[in-house]
């Protein structure tokens, strides 16, 4: 079984008189891909640092990689990449001088693997610019190169595809994906942007105000708050009742229903009583997605 390589026992962490973490409990296994959710100022940040040994917990136990992050800093830096607002790149360097500088920082220089980075992230024709020079999404690219120059075995990555058009989205979430599957690098990443994250990683925690709200797989998470499946069907089908088939149903515009069902098990002998006689050209679950989780989570509703 894989171990694990996050530990937080009641991490609580104070500025001041603000409480920005209170009482956090989590892990995550070797080889995970998991992301945090909060609105902004929820913690999300101060969490990652805490975990990169940048800052200490006011309270409570952080085990990261086997290390204490506030004890053991740069031990636990050595085998994590972190990714962050600014990704601490040099504006006054080019791209390249910023990779090489850092790959011997961390003692890591390999030529060659530096521009198959760098042309795997679509960075090779700027890498001589200045990166004062780059957009906001070639600097989230190189900062992301950057974060695994070390060949880290954890990743943290906050807001990852910030400022990226969709073509760098899809590259960025592409990459992460692959890193994971073929290096098993355990990544932890943050964002807002909820529909990305879906068909990446593979367990998510709900931060809210400095807590942990809930955790778990997507589909956990359904089980838990998904109690009833509102269906959209895109078909010729009109009914003149509230109910048809058995289950309620809303006319929400023209060829658009909206069944309203308590189990996935009704899905196909509904559609199959539909296209007996009718034509159907979408079918969508409506409120089972991760938006729609993040949004029942916070407001503590099952629906
Ligand atoms: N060094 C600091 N000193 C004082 N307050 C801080 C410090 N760092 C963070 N905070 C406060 O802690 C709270 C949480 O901030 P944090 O950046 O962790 O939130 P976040 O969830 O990452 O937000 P966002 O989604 O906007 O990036 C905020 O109210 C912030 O002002």
């Amino acid at each position: 079984m894989s171990q694990n390589v996050i530990e937080l026992d009641g991490v609580s962490k104070h500025f001041g008189e603000q409480v920005v973490l209170s009482n956090v409990s989590m892990s995550v296994k070797e080889g995970d891909i998991v992301g945090l959710l909060g609105p902004n100022g929820s913690g999300k940040t101060t969490m990652i640092r805490l975990m990169n040994g940048v800052i200490n917990q006011t309270d409570g136990k952080l085990s990261i990689l086997g290390m204490n992050p506030g004890i053991e800093g740069d031990k636990v830096r050595k085998s994590t990449g972190i990714l962050t607002e600014n990704a601490g790149l040099y504006h006054e360097m080019s791209g390249l001088d910023n990779l090489i500088f850092f790959s011997k920082l961390y003692g890591n220089f390999d030529l060659k693997q530096i521009n198959l980075y760098l042309e795997e992230f679509e960075l090779a024709e700027h890498m001589d610019k200045k990166v004062g020079a780059y957009s906001t999404g070639m600097k989230r690219r190189l900062g992301i190169i950057k974060a695994i120059l070390h060949k880290p075995r954890l990743l943290f990555l906050d807001e990852p595809t910030n400022g990226l058009d969709p073509e760098g989205i899809k590259l960025v979430l592409k990459f992460l994906k692959d890193l994971n599957e073929q290096e098993g690098t355990t990544i932890f990443l943050c964002s807002h942007i909820l529909h990305q994250l879906e068909h990446v990683c593979k367990e998510y925690f709900f931060l809210n105000d400095g807590k942990i709200t809930d955790f778990g797989t997507l589909n956990e998470l359904q089980k838990r708050y998904v109690t009833q499946i509102k269906l959209k069907v895109i078909t010729n089908l009109l009914p003149v009742e509230a109910h048809w088939g058995g289950y309620p149903v809303l006319v929400k515009d023209k060829n658009t229903l909206q069944f309203l069902l308590t189990s996935s098990d009704q899905i196909t002998p509904l559609l199959q009583k539909i296209i007996s006689d009718f034509w159907v050209h979408h079918v969508e679950i409506e409120n089972n997605d991760l938006e729609s989780l993040y949004f029942k989570i916070r407001s503590g509703v099952n629906e």
